[in-house]
């Protein structure tokens, strides 16, 4: 069984994907990428291969190659690296799962499965426990994203005894914007589990419910920011707090008008990076790249020259 370790807190980045212009996995920029964390957003965790990396269109043997990347390029720079071992296959999910203990991975995270849908929170909590028994001595996090999973399931209902199956749970990543759930999952913390927030531009409404941390796209580009955020409302500096949620609010909704969506997020990071992540991949298609770049201008006269 995982220990009862030091809890998952703070900021942690939901990585993008590295591709070359044709679309290969290219791992030659995740020191670079990893250095651009930590010396200029101030970020030292990070969750790979999920969303945000578009793990769902990656096959089992580059998600290993990422996480093997990722592990090691990481090691003695990074506090830690989750990883999303989530797929259709459950025997897909414990390979990587295992896998992940191998790179040596700090812990894991699964989203439900979503072509084939669990049909209650029961048989969604059996297929988490299926695969956290694939590698029981890491921490395990169940991710719940319903919309884009479709899987509308109370997360308080998946997690409810949670732990008498899966002795390793240790959590839940939280993409979704019904804080009654939300509200209702950290109010049945027995105390070591944490909970990471995923609606980055509802983040401050999180911390108020008691969220411990969170895990966003917008952690590439934006961590010292919102890292600020965090302390302002570890002081109890409610009106900084929320002027740099407000800040961060305004560059996501000109986004939005722009037609943000996962594409122009990781050219944003491109243009704010300088680091070359490439396209997404297919069935996703490049974002027009002046939309980007002003979005990337607008948080640079938001902000202050990033
Ligand atoms: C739907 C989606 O991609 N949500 C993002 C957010 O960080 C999101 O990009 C941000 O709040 C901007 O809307 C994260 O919750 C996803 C995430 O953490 C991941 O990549 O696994």
């Amino acid at each position: 069984m995982a220990p009862v370790g030091k809890k998952l807190t703070g900021l942690v980045a939901a990585t993008f994907t590295p591709l070359t212009p044709h679309g290969e996995v290219n791992l030659s920029v995740i020191g670079q990428y990893i250095d651009y964390l930590v010396e200029r957003q101030g970020v030292r965790k990070i969750f790979v291969n999920g969303t945000t990396g578009e793990s769902m269109s990656f096959s089992v043997k580059e998600r290993k190659l990422l996480t093997d990347e990722w592990c090691q390029r990481g090691r003695g720079k990074l506090d830690e690296v989750i990883v999303h071992v989530g797929c259709s296959s459950l025997k897909d999910c414990q390979e990587l799962a295992r896998h992940a203990v191998e790179a040596g991975a700090d812990g894991i995270a699964v989203i439900s499965p979503s072509f084939l849908k669990p049909p209650n929170a029961v048989a969604l909590r059996m297929f988490l426990q299926e695969v956290a028994a694939a590698a029981p001595a890491l921490p395990f996090y169940y991710y719940h994203i319903p919309n884009l999973t479709g899987v509308h399931l109370l997360a308080s209902d998946v997690v409810e005894g949670i732990e008498e199956i899966i002795p390793s749970f240790r959590g839940l990543k939280f993409s979704g914007s019904d804080l009654l759930d939300f509200g209702q999952c950290v109010s049945c913390n027995p105390g070591h589990w944490t909970h990471l927030y995923g609606v980055d531009e509802q983040l401050l409404a999180a911390l108020a419910m008691g969220a411990d941390g969170a895990v966003g796209s917008t952690y590439n580009y934006m961590g010292s920011t919102m890292n600020r955020l965090l302390s302002a409302f570890d002081k109890g500096d409610l009106e900084q707090a929320r002027d740099l949620q407000f800040k961060m609010q305004a560059i996501i909704l000109f986004a939005i008008k722009e037609g943000f969506n996962l594409a122009m997020n990781k050219q944003i990071m491109c243009e704010l990076s300088g680091i070359p992540l490439g396209p997404p991949r297919l069935p996703l298609l490049p974002c027009d790249v002046s939309k980007a770049c002003a979005v990337a201008q607008k948080l640079r006269s938001v902000l202050g020259e990033q």
